[in-house]
C-alpha cells in the first residue's frame, strides 16, 4: 500500500468515528452556515503574485517541519504578505494539523481559507464550511468520476469553491466539469514523493480556460514562478518553502515582493 492509499483508509475510519461523535446538526449550527464566503479563483484572477500560502506543520515526505508557530502568527503573516488565499491542512496523523487549525485561522484572517484535506465523504464539506472554510479540495487520485461530481455539487451548494488536484491526463481527463472552479497540478507524485515542475508544464494545455489554474507543491523558488506563469497558472501553491523558515509570514513577504 502507497502512502495515499493508506491517508484514504485511515480518513475512511476517522470519518466513520467523527460522524458518531458530532452530528450533522450540530455542523450545520455553526455560525458560519449562514456568512458568505470569500473567492480564491477571483483573487486568482485579480492577482499578479497569486501566492496560496500554505500552513503545514509537517508532511509524509518531510516529516517536521516547523511546530514552533502559532496558527495565528502564520496565517496572519501570511495575509500581511499579500497572499491571494490560505490553505489549512486538517489531518492529524499526518500533516499535524486540525479542524482547530481552520477555525483559528478564520478568526485572524480575511482572506480566503482552503481546508486542504483528503475528502471521501460529504460529512467533512459540512466541517470545513462549520470551521469558517472558503474552499475545499478534491485529490482525483482517490476519487471517481461520480464521487467528484456529488462531492463538488455538494461544496457549491453550501456557498464553497472547489479546487480539483490532479497529476496526470488521466485524472484531469475523467475530473472535468462545471462545478469545479480551480484544477490544481500537483507537482508532488502523492504516491513515491518524487516532485518535478514538468507535471504542471506537461497538463497546463489539457486544462479547459475556464477553470483557474493553480500549480501545487515543490515551488521554491521565483525563477519557478516565472517559468510556471507562460504555461497559464495564476495560482501557486507553497507550503514547506515558507513554513521551513524562521518566520513564515516574512518568507512570505519577501517572496511575493519578488515576483
Ligand atoms: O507534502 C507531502 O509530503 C504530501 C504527502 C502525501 C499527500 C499529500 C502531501 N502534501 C499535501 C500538499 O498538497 C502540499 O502540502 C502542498 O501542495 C504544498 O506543497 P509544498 O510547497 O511542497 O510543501
Amino acid at each position: 500500500m502507497n502512502i495515499l492509499d493508506k491517508i484514504i483508509v485511515d480518513k475512511k475510519r476517522e470519518v466513520i468515528l467523527k460522524k458518531s461523535i458530532i452530528p450533522v446538526s450540530q455542523l450545520e449550527a455553526s455560525v458560519f452556515f449562514g456568512k458568505q464566503t470569500i473567492s480564491l479563483s477571483q483573487n486568482l484572477r485579480n492577482s499578479n503574485s497569486g501566492i496560496i500560502a500554505e500552513h503545514k506543520r509537517r508532511s509524509p515526505s518531510k516529516s517536521i517541519i516547523n511546530n514552533n508557530f502559532t496558527v495565528e502568527e502564520v496565517v496572519k503573516g501570511y495575509e500581511n504578505a499579500g497572499a491571494c488565499g490560505i490553505s489549512v491542512l486538517t489531518d492529524g496523523k499526518y500533516f499535524g494539523g486540525s479542524l482547530d487549525d481552520l477555525l483559528l485561522a478564520r478568526a485572524s484572517v480575511n482572506i480566503p481559507l482552503l481546508r486542504k484535506e483528503f475528502i471521501v465523504d460529504e460529512y467533512q464539506i459540512l466541517e470545513a464550511k462549520a470551521h469558517g472554510a472558503d474552499l475545499i479540495l478534491l485529490i482525483a487520485a482517490v476519487l471517481t468520476r461520480e464521487e467528484i461530481k456529488s462531492l463538488s455539487e455538494f461544496a457549491k451548494n453550501l456557498g464553497l469553491e472547489v479546487l480539483l488536484e490532479v497529476h496526470n491526463l488521466e485524472e484531469l481527463e475523467k475530473s472535468i466539469m462545471p462545478t469545479l472552479d480551480m484544477i490544481g497540478v500537483n507537482n508532488r507524485n502523492l504516491k513515491t514523493f518524487e516532485v518535478s515542475l514538468d507535471f504542471s508544464k506537461e497538463l497546463a494545455e489539457k486544462i479547459p480556460d475556464e477553470f483557474v489554474k493553480v500549480s501545487e507543491s515543490g515551488i521554491s523558488s521565483i525563477e519557478a514562478i516565472h517559468e510556471l506563469k507562460p504555461y497559464g497558472y495564476k495560482g501557486f501553491l507553497i507550503g514547506e518553502n515558507f513554513m521551513k523558515t524562521d518566520n513564515a509570514g516574512q518568507a512570505a513577504t519577501e517572496f511575493i515582493s519578488r515576483i
